[in-house]
């Protein structure tokens, strides 16, 4: 393993960063190297600390498990295996404690400054107050934690449930003690009946009324409680899920995004909803309200165990009733998400291509498409629910059967009975109870209507995030110092799902801090090797190397931190001039920025605006002209300084004023960096050290540019197309020239 940033990247930091620095020590002693650029890339907003939740979330992401509690110092004393531990001062630095000494007198704990690179200091109770208030984050390596293990399913949203279980505990007592104030009314009826009317009890009626007032303030404080528990527990499961979706969401490779439609994706996302409300409302609330049949069933027993057979025997009748129309409302709900997601993807391919619509007269069309699209999604829903009605309405007669059967049975069982006397307050609290009961048996058969829907809902949502991440390799990939040289060996590609090769063994070597030009006609793959060099693609054939070491066994991460893009069509986001242009560098100054927009050619239009780079962009900053757009961009690319730079038609949107300024800038922005510039308009490839002539996948011929204007064929044409003021081909060009049907630029 090969962990170069470890002594390269040693305290070169803003030592403001404490927070990180101190991750990065406790994780060198779990023996994991974590890169501070990348931390800081990842987690610092601005060159400020970053926040105990970021450190958490850090941790997570790079195989520890990190947990933050609040202790006192007795405590630091006994922590064991736990140290070193990430102490949060309180001036929101961090101080990692590295050793403690209970014996010692007084007992002292050891902190380490991250960054300054002292001894560490000793600290008794006193002189640690003063600087600590208590927060603490502990860390433990995880282990062995599969990829099935952390894949989204029941199992997975159950074990997180699970991971508040003290919080779901506490429920579960109190609906256990709500099961008991559940006996009470039925128990009420029949005291009063039986002891108070019957015997003409003054006093006993007194007793029950002191005691019924106890019973309603415990039964209201343990509603409270069961509603607070409910609210929290969920609370934090709804955190850990989002958390868990976006992480898996970000990390999915590209041709995920690129192959499905953005409205299916969100709707599968919001899937995960669907089943998150199902889990803490539904679920929740069947098993809690379920306990007291654990109080209520065995007292019914033994009030009268012929009557509770009849009450349980109409119960198993709805269970089955409800099993039987299960699997055709599973098919109902499978065709309503079909439709649903149909409907969603429409509407979300709409609203991204508005100005295209709009442009094309399409709104008709498209309204057509809508209606369909939404009469197909009422009609499944209506559907759906007309299949529901059914078992419904068998459900009901049988419910109310449960009350009023229970007490007719009951009165005629009484009424044959050998001893002739009707207890009639036990009979009604008989029934009473029996209504209770009904309850939950209702919510268990409903629960299980619940768990078809959810299935299908697990299903859309597993298929979108247990897809297998693209590999960042981000704990042990190599993180190597780039100089830029970059090699293509006989390297082919096929995008998922193609026919031919979109790449077909491409072999060139571009020697660092050079600049290599890249042209031929459109569909000739020259977008796809760029995208080839930033890792999108990791399943193709040859080898692609930098600085010679192969890209397969590079740290994505760091990989895509040292290679600048640029594109045509670049996105900006909602945020000032000023964080777009520094968003990939949180830590750099305003200097830094109004650099990278002077070499950008980007300046004299931010100046102009109002707000300067304090504007603020809608997003896609639909408030900037392209070529605008485009200059934002490549400072963007620029301020992170990146050993690599890739300009993909990156000036194809500027007008001939603001190109030149790029252009004439080109050779600064070259600087000690190597450089792959695509371009349709050859005169900015003119200067490049050579140019690669791709066509078909394959490459056609590298040379610079007076050797092609000379010797290639594709060249030639399209530069004298572009240059009809020059002379004409040389006369000692090759014969074999084939004909080229139309421009190569578009
Ligand atoms: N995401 C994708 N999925 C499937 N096929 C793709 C994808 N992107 C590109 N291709 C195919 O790969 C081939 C090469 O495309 P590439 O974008 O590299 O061409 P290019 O030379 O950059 O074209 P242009 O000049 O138009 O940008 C094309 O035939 C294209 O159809």
């Amino acid at each position: 393993m090969l962990h170069a940033d470890v002594n390269t990247e040693e305290n070169i930091g803003p030592p403001s960063h404490t927070m990180l620095e101190a991750l990065r020590f406790i994780a060198r002693h779990h023996g994991l190297h974590l890169s501070q650029e990348q931390l800081i890339r990842q987690f610092a907003r601005s060159s400020e600390e970053v926040s105990a939740a970021s450190i958490v979330a850090a941790a997570e992401q790079n195989g520890l498990k990190a947990q933050r509690t609040r202790l006192r110092f007795e405590h630091l004393l006994r922590l064991g295996r736990a140290v070193p531990a990430l102490l949060r001062m309180k001036d929101g630095t961090a101080q990692v404690l590295v050793s403690a000494h209970a014996q010692s007198s007084p007992p002292v704990v050891s902190l380490r400054h991250p960054v300054d690179g002292m001894q560490p200091q000793p600290h008794d109770l006193v002189s640690l107050s003063e600087i600590w208030d208590g927060e603490v984050i502990l860390f433990k390596r995880k282990h062995g934690a599969s990829q099935a293990e952390e894949d989204f399913s029941l199992g997975w949203l159950v074990r997180q449930l699970a991971k508040d279980k003290r919080i779901f505990r506490d429920v579960g007592l109190s609906a256990l003690a709500m099961s008991f104030f559940a006996l009470v009314p039925p128990l009420l009826y029949f005291l009063v009946v039986n002891r108070v009317l019957v015997h003409q009890r003054m006093s006993t009626l007194f007793v029950l009324a002191v005691g019924v007032f106890f019973v309603v303030i415990f039964d209201t404080v343990f509603g409270y409680l069961r509603r607070w528990l409910v609210a929290e527990g969920t609370a934090r499961t709804d955190a850990r899920i989002g958390t868990y979706i976006f992480d898996r969401l970000i990390g999915l490779p590209i041709e995920v995004f690129e192959r499905q439609p953005t409205g299916m994706i969100s709707f599968k996302i919001s899937e995960a909803n669907r089943i998150r409300n199902f889990l803490t409302g539904q679920v929740f609330s069947t098993l809690l309200d379920s306990t007291v049949l654990i109080v209520l069933l065995p007292v019914m027993f033994y009030m009268h165990a012929p009557l509770t057979f009849f009450v349980l025997g109409l119960a198993l009748i709805m269970f089955l009733v409800i099993l039987l129309f299960m699997p055709a409302v599973g098919r109902a709900y499978g065709r309503v998400v079909r439709a649903e997601q149909a409907k969603g993807s429409l509407l979300i391919e709409t609203i991204h291509g508005m100005r295209t619509i709009k442009t094309l007269a399409l709104e008709g069309r498209r309204r057509q498409q809508w209606d369909d699209a939404a009469s197909e999604a009422v009609t499944a829903h209506r559907d759906m629910q007309f299949l529901m009605n059914l078992p419904q309405t068998i459900l009901q007669p049988i419910e109310k059967l449960i009350y009023s059967g229970s007490l007719l049975l009951g009165c005629y069982l009484a009424l044959s009975s050998k001893e002739g006397a009707v207890a009639v307050g036990a009979l009604v609290a008989f029934t009473m109870l029996a209504g209770r009961v009904t309850q939950p048996f209702v919510q268990i058969a409903s629960l299980l209507q619940g768990i078809q829907e959810v299935r299908g809902a697990l299903d859309q949502v597993s298929s979108l995030v247990n897809i297998p991440a693209e590999d960042t390799r981000s704990t042990h990939g190599m993180r190597p110092r780039f100089a830029g040289a970059i090699l293509f060996d006989e390297v082919r590609f096929r995008y998922p799902g193609a026919q031919s090769y979109a790449l077909d063994r491409v072999s060139f070597a571009l020697p660092a801090g050079s600049v290599t030009g890249i042209m031929g006609r459109s569909g000739s793959g020259k977008t796809t090797v760029t995208r080839m060099l930033q890792g999108l693609h990791q399943d193709y054939d040859g080898l692609i190397k930098i600085d010679g070491t192969d890209l397969r066994q590079m740290d994505l991460t760091h990989l895509r931190a040292n290679l600048g893009v640029v594109l045509q069509d670049n996105f900006l986001f909602t945020g000032t001039i000023r964080e777009n242009i520094g968003i990939a560098r949180p830590d750099a100054t305003f200097e830094d920025v109004i650099q990278a927009a002077r070499m950008a050619g980007a300046e004299e239009f931010i100046e102009r605006l109002p707000a300067g780079y304090d504007t603020v962009l809608t997003e896609g900053a639909t408030n900037l002209s392209g070529g605008q757009r485009q200059r934002l961009a490549i400072a963007r690319a620029l301020l992170v300084d990146p050993p690599i730079l890739i300009l993909d038609e990156a000036t194809s949107a500027l007008d001939p004023e603001s190109e030149s300024i790029v252009n004439n800038n080109l050779r600064y922005i070259a600087e000690g960096r190597t450089m792959v510039v695509i371009s349709h308009r050859l005169a900015s490839l003119v200067d490049c050290d050579q140019i690669i002539v791709m066509e078909r996948g394959q490459v056609y011929d590298i040379g610079t540019h007076d050797e092609l204007v000379v010797r290639c064929p594709i060249y030639r044409h399209l530069w004298f197309q572009q240059n009809r003021h020059q002379s004409p081909p040389p006369s000692g060009a090759p014969s074999n020239e084939r004909s080229i049907p139309g421009p190569a630029a578009e």
